[in-house]
């Protein structure tokens, strides 16, 4: 038996689960997929983040007497060569968007591809409710895990003690540069291993509920593109969180959070087409002024919360949960923009990009999704500001021309663009004006439906 152990989202030698059903002779690779790499800008930090992870899986899987192959290509090409060298099947931790889908059904048509799903707590497939339907609300669906979640240990793979690795040359490692790309600074946490943010995260967890909403505040794990790229398995996360000396309270929010990521993956396992569709099945005529989705794109819409977000995304990466309930708010709500076109935007620039957690939560704030917000609540941007970030300490490391504006004036609509010193985008919208034309909308499109 010869086996393909091909690494994808699960860059870790711990508690991974091919490497613990893999026997016989295997031969670990990772590919660059040229079909992803080709449509990404040769400045994308996610490049220079994985690049520098598959450098350290590859050094992990020397450690317990593997390698790893890597292979810049498309993978068709690497599986119809490697097929000719005799592997009898490949072994992969699974993913449920629609480009993964189709690329696992082209390759099992060249070798066969057994999936694994150790980047998930739960096989979506195993939790139905009563009437052998899958749950739509979170509560319940949270709830129905109730074993799995108040239990404080889950256990782990163990590496298999029956493989061995295939001659191979394994000498191959592209530089970003062959890769077509330029390295990349990354935020600081990228930098530490998982075990260290969640030690890190042992000194804040016990404010972590109490203070999660402060935008200007560091107190979430920063665990999220760890956890994309496997550099960890959720597992091993809950396993690590549990033991913390914390109170319950807090460890049991900070679970509930990772069950969420649970709740997105099973809503795409479930719902496919949640990926290219209105969840719930209204109509909504949407705002087609591409001018507008591009000022909201810049971090031009006079809006100084949203533009620092938006900003701030732009150039690291990164955007706090509740930056980014806000700015999804405005777009889909104030902008009255397609959400599909908000959440391929964050699909170009989050670091942490996951598509399940992406589609679901940009369908929660659209009042589209499963388990949504109503969609006559639309968040009030300057109220959010005050309330989360009220000496606007956020907002003016990011938009450094508001330096010396007083917070009262940014919480305020169109405060700033009051003062005449200041050169600073006219808002795109009234905020009442626009909720009201949200609202107007979205009744009609949900009274539609009924
Ligand atoms: C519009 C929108 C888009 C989002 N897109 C993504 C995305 O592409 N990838 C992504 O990982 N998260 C996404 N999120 C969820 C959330 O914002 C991030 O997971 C969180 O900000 C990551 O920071 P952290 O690791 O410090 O989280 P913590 O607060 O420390 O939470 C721990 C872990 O739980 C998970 N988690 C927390 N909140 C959520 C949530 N609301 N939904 C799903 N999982 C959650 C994450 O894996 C996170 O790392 C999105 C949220 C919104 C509102």
């Amino acid at each position: 038996m010869k086996q393909i152990l091909w690494f994808r989202r699960d860059l870790r030698i711990i508690d991974n689960e091919i490497l613990s059903s893999a026997k016989g002779e295997v031969l670990p690779i990772f590919i660059f997929d040229k079909n992803i790499l080709q449509n990404l800008p040769n400045n994308d930090k996610r490049v220079t983040f994985i690049h520098k992870s598959v450098y350290e899986l590859k050094e992990n899987l020397k450690k317990i007497g593997l390698d790893l192959a890597l292979f810049f290509d498309t993978p068709t090409n690497v599986f119809i060569k490697l097929k000719k060298q005799g592997f009898d099947e490949i072994l992969t931790s699974i993913d449920f968007d629609s480009y993964a889908k189709k690329r696992d059904d082209e390759i099992e048509k060249i070798i066969p591809l057994r999936r694994f799903l150790d980047s998930y707590l739960i096989n979506p497939k195993d939790i139905l409710k009563s009437d052998k339907t899958p749950y739509k609300v979170f509560t319940p669906f949270y709830n129905s895990l109730e074993p799995l979640h108040q239990s404080n240990y889950i256990k782990e793979f163990e590496v298999s003690k029956n493989i061995n690795k295939v001659d191979f040359d394994y000498s191959f490692f592209p530089s970003l540069d062959e890769l077509g790309f330029e390295k990349q600074d990354l935020p600081n946490f990228l930098y530490k291993t998982a075990d260290e943010l969640i030690c890190d995260f042992s000194k804040k967890i016990r404010n972590y509920q109490e203070n999660r909403d402060f935008f200007y505040l560091d107190v979430g794990s920063n665990l999220s593109v760890h956890l994309r790229f496997g550099l960890i398995s959720p597992k091993m996360v809950f396993n690590k969180i549990k033991k913390l000396q914390a109170p319950k309270k807090e460890i049991d929010f900070f679970i509930r959070e990772l069950i969420w990521r649970e709740f997105y993956n099973y809503i795409l396992y479930h719902f496919p087409k949640s990926e290219f569709e209105n969840l719930n099945g209204i109509n909504v005529n949407w705002n087609q002024n591409e001018e507008d989705f591009q000022k909201w794109c810049e971090g031009n819409t006079g809006v100084p919360i949203i533009d620092a977000s938006m900003r701030h995304l732009n150039s690291t990466g990164l955007m706090h949960n509740r930056l980014r309930m806000i700015v999804a708010s405005y777009l889909v709500k104030n902008l009255l923009v397609d959400w599909k076109k908000g959440e391929a935007y964050f699909a170009q620039k989050l670091l942490d990009y996951e598509a399940s957690s992406n589609i679901g939560s940009w369908q929660w704030a659209a009042s589209t999704g499963v388990d949504a917000v109503p969609y006559f609540r639309v968040f009030n941007p300057y109220l959010q500001s005050k309330k989360f970030d009220n000496e606007a300490l956020f907002i003016k490391t990011v938009l450094k021309e508001l330096k010396d504006v007083e917070p009262k004036k940014i919480h305020n609509e169109n405060g700033v663009q009051e003062d005449i010193f200041l050169t600073y985008p006219k808002q795109i919208v009234s905020i009442n004006y626009s909720r009201d034309r949200a609202i107007l909308e979205f009744k009609r499109a949900n009274c539609e439906k009924v």
